[in-house]
């Protein structure tokens, strides 16, 4: 087992990674608590859920599950969870359990930091992706207007990583969280970049095991980041690099129809277009975008968007500053920056990507 501490200035705690800890939660997990409230989704659920029941079962342990998909992450889902916790009469000593990938961490999360104020928060991420978002503490559902804005910085008193769950990941799954770790690499450096690039240069070689490696790698880029800028007044806003058009594509095409990782790969292929504009100066697009290809990755804007609808929802992104759009751009790989775009070179730009899916 591997153990990695994240350090913020509100928060330190473990991200334990390593085959099989599913069984081992008694010994992990703090002993602090009067009850656990394990939260999934069907599909994980059915997977992992008794075992992890099982392995709670020396405590009280509830178990709710929801529907899999983005769509979770709504104010109904939050609703109901309240409901059932608060007829529970669960108490301030309750833990909530996060068991699955990003959809149920981002509202397991949302529902921990606001019940009774806040209650006790376990993640077990069980995708590739969740080596993003279950680190970081950022908990959030969806509003029809754009993606996460209603949610909190919450941190986890401990991330449990299984990675044998990632066996039964399906490939779609597999890849887009696999765009999270480009991501990193990315905004991370070039050798990062290089070593991932040549370990996984294709589809067929995107297995657990090739892929393993790297997950640690993608969480110590992110607390580097979330380690200097807990809160995203500065630095941590370039974990949003490919996010800004990313979440206007997922809230306009309908959440659910394209993996957030599949929306951030269009999404950072866009940003270097567009820094690309705006520094004035080449970068390597072409060797990005054929990498995703290879991985089978989208690159493109889904066709039937409208331009004008896609504007409109980046003017939601929560890096929006008095109206003024603001884009994670990239001055070569390893060096991003986070710059104000007038909304004319966005749209620009915009126009001649959203062109190439004609
Ligand atoms: N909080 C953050 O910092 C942060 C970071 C990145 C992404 N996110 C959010 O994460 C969400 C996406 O997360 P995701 O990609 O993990 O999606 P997800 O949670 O919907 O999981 C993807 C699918 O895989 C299934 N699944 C999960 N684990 C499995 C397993 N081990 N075996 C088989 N099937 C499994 C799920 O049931 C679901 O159908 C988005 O809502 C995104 O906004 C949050
Ligand atoms: O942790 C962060 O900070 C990130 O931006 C990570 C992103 O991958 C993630 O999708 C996050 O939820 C986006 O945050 P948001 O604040 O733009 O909703
Ligand atoms: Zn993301």
């Amino acid at each position: 087992m591997d153990k990695l501490i994240i350090q913020t200035k509100h928060a330190d705690y473990p991200v334990y990674i390593g085959p099989g800890l599913r069984f081992r939660l008694a010994e992990l997990i703090p002993d602090q608590y009067s009850s656990f409230y394990i939260i999934t989704d069907d599909q994980v659920g059915r997977y992992y859920g008794d075992e992890v029941y099982e392995a709670l079962s020396g405590f009280k342990t509830y178990i709710y599950t929801v529907q899999s998909g983005e769509n979770a992450k709504s104010m109904k889902v939050y609703q109901e969870i309240l409901d059932d916790m608060l007829e529970k009469q669960l108490d301030r000593r309750t833990c909530v359990v996060a068991l699955g990938g990003g959809v149920v961490g981002d509202l397991a999360g949302f529902v921990a930091a606001t019940y009774l104020r806040g209650v006790g928060f376990i993640q077990m991420p069980t995708t590739l992706l969740a080596h993003d978002s279950s680190v970081g503490g950022k908990v959030a559902i969806n509003h029809k207007m754009g993606k996460n804005l209603i949610g909190a910085f919450y941190h986890p008193s401990a991330v449990i990583y299984d990675s044998e769950t990632l066996e039964t990941l399906s490939l779609r799954e597999r890849r887009s969280g696999f765009a999270e770790l480009i991501k990193h690499s990315l905004i991370d450096s070039v050798q990062f970049f290089d070593q991932l690039k040549a370990a996984v240069p294709n589809e067929t070689a995107m297995t657990p095991e090739n892929i393993q490696p790297f997950i640690k790698e993608g969480i110590r880029v992110k607390a580097g980041i979330v380690s200097q800028d807990e809160r995203e007044s500065g630095i941590r806003t370039h974990l949003n690099f490919g996010h800004t058009l990313g979440h206007a594509i997922e809230s306009e095409y309908g959440y659910g129809r394209l993996a957030h990782g599949e929306a951030v790969a269009i999404g950072m292929v866009f940003a270097m277009h567009l820094s690309e504009a705006h520094y004035r100066r080449k970068l390597p697009i072409d060797k990005v975008s054929s990498w995703l290809k290879a991985l089978g990755l989208p690159t493109q804007v889904p066709a039937g968007l409208n331009i004008e609808n896609i504007l409109h929802r980046m003017r939601y992104d929560k890096k929006t500053q008095a109206g003024s759009l603001r884009f994670v751009l990239m001055k070569e790989i390893g060096s991003v920056e986070t710059k104000t775009v007038a909304i004319e070179e966005v749209e620009e730009v915009l126009s001649a990507f959203m062109k190439k899916n004609k």
